[in-house]
């Protein structure tokens, strides 16, 4: 890394992160223990399922989105009591901590756990209880996503997003937004049309995955079909120059997870991560872990150091990614002037 840019410099930053799984900090360790705790039995037929470094072996093995998702899927089936919730999300507020997180804007996947008769009130009890503690010890302010699985029928997606339960969450404000995520390819922006219409009717915040397998197409759907504020990924979107400056101009969020993208070969390093691209052209973007637990155990400083080695940012521009990050949060105007304050005697003082 270059002389004044260190990872040290780059823990200090305040950082936010806007794209992170919470059922993607499942670790192998954890999800062999609650599977135990709670008479889950994992797939016999798949010897990655043998031990916790067999299963550490396979995750360094993903050759696709889907490929890791099927693992995503059968991890999350160890979860079921308020307090396994609890204890994911604590896990990852206390990596995130380590990291010098100080806003977190995290999704959950509510129809993962419906499926199996895990009620709404339990995920969100676990959740909420880590959040606020995250808020009491380390300062960490965070916000709920509620996202919805494009793999499965869309009349589903709508029913969950219409549950009592689920709207109730929205006006008590426990969650902030809604998403989009799993497979990408073959299930288009605009099958969510009227979810993402009864959102924004709502008042809710709206971001969706597009760009991560899809096409650039995807990120311009999510834009105009869905009227999405954020895409999280969005990397394709550098094959469209017109997209990528119209991007720019109307300063929407791209939530980007480099070792992610690597990991799950969407591309062939971090520095096939279109950053420079972005930044000349002036799109935003802040840098996040996605599914840490599945990636390597690469926490969100992990992936700015992969940038910052593969890039050499001067600390100008470093400044610009955390201002960024900060601004394209879903936060109250004054966390923001906290953040940004912070922001500035770091880079004063070192
Ligand atoms: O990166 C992702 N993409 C789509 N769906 C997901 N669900 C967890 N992580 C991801
Ligand atoms: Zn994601």
């Amino acid at each position: 890394m270059c002389q004044d840019v260190t990872r040290d410099f780059l823990r200090a930053l305040p950082k936010c992160e806007h794209h992170m799984h919470l059922e993607g900090a499942l670790t192998p360790a954890v999800l062999f223990k609650l599977a135990k705790e709670n008479n889950i039995s994992l797939p016999s037929d798949d010897p990655a399922f043998a031990s916790e470094a067999t299963l550490k072996q396979r995750y360094e093995q993903f050759n696709s989105l889907d490929d890791f998702l099927q693992y995503y899927y059968i991890g999350m089936t160890v979860l079921i009591t308020a307090s396994d919730f609890e204890a994911l999300a604590w896990d990852y507020f206390e990596h995130a901590a380590a990291d010098g997180l100080v806003h977190a804007e995290v999704f959950f996947d509510p129809q993962a756990h419906l499926s199996r008769n895990v009620s709404y009130e339990t995920i969100l009890q676990g959740f909420n209880a880590a959040r606020t503690r995250a808020q009491r010890e380390f300062g960490i302010s965070s916000e709920l996503i509620c996202c919805f699985l494009r793999h499965l029928p869309v009349p589903e997606c709508e029913a969950t997003f219409k549950l009592e339960e689920v709207q109730a969450s929205y006006k008590r404000g426990d969650v902030i937004a809604i998403g989009l995520d799993s497979s990408e390819n073959n299930f288009p922006p605009e099958l969510f049309k009227s979810i993402y219409a009864d959102a924004k009717s709502l008042g809710l915040r709206r971001t969706a995955h597009a760009g991560e397998e899809g096409p650039a197409k995807y990120v311009e759907d999510a834009l105009d079909l869905l009227e999405v504020e954020r895409i999280d990924h969005g990397i394709r979107l550098a094959e469209d120059p017109k997209l990528l400056e119209r991007v720019a101009k109307q300063g929407t969020l791209l939530t980007i997870c480099p070792i992610s993208n690597v990991l799950l070969q969407c591309l062939s390093g971090v520095a096939e991560v279109p950053i420079r691209k972005f930044l000349d052209a002036g799109v935003r973007f802040s840098i996040n872990s996605d599914d840490p637990a599945y990636f390597g155990n690469n926490y969100i400083l992990d992936n700015y150091v992969a940038v910052q080695e593969a890039f050499s940012l001067s600390r100008h521009e470093w400044r610009t990614v955390c201002e960024n990050s900060i601004r394209g949060s879903w936060c109250s105007e004054t966390r923001k002037e906290e953040m940004l304050a912070q922001l500035k005697t770091v880079l004063e003082q070192r």
